[in-house]
């Protein structure tokens, strides 16, 4: 893995209606990540946070659309792609820290312009494919992978200028439990590969990891790992916003970082969705770090 690690926080909540999880970066930062990866041998660059413009008062700025914030939220991930675009071309692993799931529009859009064939793994109870005319909730945190594959309003598919970010065969969701009518469709329609609940299940993590692996490796030359700790089972990790019961455990998760730590196919990662104010004692911003560690090779032996 790349020893050379820099640091983004992106303290955006306007993806989604809760408050709280702009203080995300702040809760994972406190659980000691930069200690823990410097104990791993990492050169880490804190970048401290990108500005989010987040007035007291909610405005709301539309821009005639039913995507909430959309205008700020634009801002901010084009901040955002452009310093994530800097680090990679400066030679660093970008770990970016949420924030909102919004956040991987910019992330993904500063991360894509250097490969031809970025994988990404979606590590979410959600399959966060909504378009304005799919999502429930207006929410862009719903959105952020549909945007990738340039799907949706184009101020946001088009951010560092050019769509799509993504293809849909390079990308595999793994936790889901909560798909929208409309996700499910695109996922029929693209043949977005999903393993949900059901197959963690039936096949167990060790498998589906493996198959992801392998079935990334052939075709993508980086891979981008973009955590929603609420892919995690809400009773383990309930600071998050829109906790779904019945995901995986804090056990699995992290075997499933060790292998990916293996694989050595990882090029770039995000932690998202910790809101530190629905947590218990920080306990899941701190599995947030711990997750980390064995995503960047920490072993007992
Ligand atoms: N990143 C997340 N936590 N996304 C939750 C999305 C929930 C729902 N599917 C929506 O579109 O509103
Ligand atoms: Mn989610
Ligand atoms: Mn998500």
């Amino acid at each position: 893995m790349n020893k050379k690690i820099s640091m983004i926080g992106v303290p955006m909540d306007l993806g989604q209606s809760r408050r709280g999880v702009d203080m995300g970066p702040s809760a994972i930062r406190y659980a000691g990540a930069i200690e823990k990866l410097q104990e791993l041998d990492y050169q880490i660059h804190d970048l401290g946070d990108i500005p989010i413009n987040r007035p007291d008062q909610r405005e709301n700025l539309n821009n005639g659309t039913n995507l909430k914030n959309l205008d700020q939220v634009i801002e901010g991930n084009a901040l955002l792609a452009d310093k994530v675009d800097k680090e990679i071309e400066n030679g660093a692993f970008p770990l970016i820290l949420g924030g909102d799931h919004s956040i991987a529009i910019g992330s993904l859009a500063g991360i894509s312009k250097h490969y031809d064939n970025l994988g990404v793994i979606w590590y979410d109870a959600h399959g966060d494919l909504n378009t304005g005319d799919t999502s429930p909730s207006g929410n862009i945190h719903g959105m952020p992978l549909a945007v990738s594959l340039g799907l949706g309003d184009e101020r946001l598919t088009n951010i560092l200028g050019y769509a799509p970010k993504i293809k849909p065969e390079n990308i595999v969701i793994v936790g889901a439990r909560s798909l929208d009518p409309g996700e499910r469709e695109l996922i029929q329609n693209k043949g977005i590969r999903v393993y949900t609940m059901h197959e963690v299940d039936r096949m167990g993590m060790s498998n589906v990891i493996e198959e992801t692996i392998s079935y990334l490796k052939e075709k993508t030359d980086g891979v981008h790992l973009s955590l929603d700790l609420d892919a995690l089972d809400p009773v383990e990790a309930p600071g998050v916003g829109t906790p779904v019961l019945g995901g995986l455990t804090y056990r699995e998760s992290h075997l499933a970082m060790e292998m990916l730590a293996d694989s050595e196919l990882i090029t770039s990662a995000e932690f998202v969705e910790v809101n530190p104010i629905l947590d218990e004692k920080n306990k899941t911003g701190e599995m947030a770090v711990g997750l980390m560690g064995s995503l960047f090779g920490e072993k007992l032996k």
